[in-house]
């Protein structure tokens, strides 16, 4: 049902559009693309890639899904990029282009852009008719579980734990805010002020970024402090060399089941580019909306009927 050329008759510039917005948006603001991918992983995990992440609360609906406490962190600059390429599509092909397909391909565009592999990606998404905050959390993995509830997380969904290795090392960019891992570097446990499994140094590092992360709830920190925005494979030996921000990404370099993939993916980019890239084309179609099973948006923050609920 869904192929790449979807929309080669009826919005031949879809491609186009998209490629040069999100090129100068990331360009001003370079946390678009970590924004996003985050963002597409968060749609496509919680009921398909049916943009049910984008919608916004209003009296109808008070609790959209982007209400949702795990939800809150997601970057703006990604929301702000697809209103942009909507708005210039609107105008380009009314009514045409769904709004799961533009968080598609842009995440696509943007990863290539800040020098992650290129991977097709499949066209014909439907926009969701619902979002709902109430099913995020047992969707989505959070960074204090363990490995055991992080896999099921993802085998539960037809995920293997190598895709979901790869597709973690999305954390090759992007910020962390500092309440996510402030337990690793203060008042770890009775006998160690921190962490023990984090490299001192980083320790030090992160309680200077977040000294005062309480009254300002803002400050983050590289999730790759090495290449922060560079897609690539520094992710892995970060987690290997007690780098990793997280503990559900320090966890990654010591389970049985996840360890010899992150060795693999240290020492060997392009094995984890290929297997990133399998991983993103299967997360790409997951559970997506087909024919009368959704609608394309005019708005990408509004159900078509506003009343719907
Ligand atoms: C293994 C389970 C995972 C856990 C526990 C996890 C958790 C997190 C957390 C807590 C953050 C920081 C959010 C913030 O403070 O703003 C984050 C950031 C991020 N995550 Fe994950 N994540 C996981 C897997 C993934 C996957 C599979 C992807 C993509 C396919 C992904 C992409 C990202 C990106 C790109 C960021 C940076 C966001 C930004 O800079 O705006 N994560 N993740
Ligand atoms: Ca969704
Ligand atoms: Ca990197």
């Amino acid at each position: 049902k869904l192929n790449v050329d979807y929309y080669k008759q009826t919005c031949p510039d879809f491609q186009k559009i998209v490629m040069e917005t999100i090129y100068t948006k990331q360009s001003t603001s370079p946390a678009t693309a970590p924004g996003i991918l985050r963002l597409f992983f968060h749609d496509c995990i919680t009921d398909g890639c049916d943009a049910s992440i984008l919608i916004s609360s209003n009296a109808y609906n008070p609790h959209a899904e982007r209400d949702a406490d795990l939800n809150l962190s997601l970057s703006g600059d990604a929301f702000d990029v697809i209103v942009k390429i909507k708005n210039a599509l609107e105008l380009a092909c009314p009514g045409v282009v769904s709004c799961s397909d533009i968080v598609a391909q842009a995440t696509r565009d943007l990863v290539k852009m800040v020098g992650g592999p290129y991977y097709p990606v499949r066209l014909g998404r439907k926009d969701s008719l619902e979002s709902d905050a109430a099913k995020v959390d047992e969707n989505l993995p959070t960074p204090k579980m363990t490995m055991d509830q992080i896999i099921e997380k993802f085998t539960r969904k037809g995920f293997t734990v190598k895709e979901m290795v790869a597709m973690t090392g999305a954390h090759t960019i992007g910020f962390t805010h500092c309440k996510e891992f402030i337990g690793r570097i203060y008042n770890f446990s009775a006998t160690s002020d921190a962490d023990p499994t984090m490299h001192p140094k980083l320790v030090e590092g992160l309680r200077s970024v977040c000294h005062n992360y309480t009254s300002d709830p803002t400050m983050a920190a590289f999730n790759d402090m090495r290449t922060p925005g560079r897609f690539d494979n520094a992710y892995f030996q970060n987690v290997l060399n007690g780098l990793g921000l997280l503990t559900s990404d320090s966890l990654l370099g010591v389970d049985p089941r996840t360890k010899p993939y992150v060795e693999l993916y240290a020492k060997d980019q392009q094995a984890f580019f290929n297997d990133f890239v399998n991983a993103m084309e299967k997360l790409s179609v997951f559970q997506v909306k087909t024919g009368r099973q959704g609608e394309v948006r005019s708005r990408c923050d509004q159900f078509n009927n506003i009343n719907r609920a």
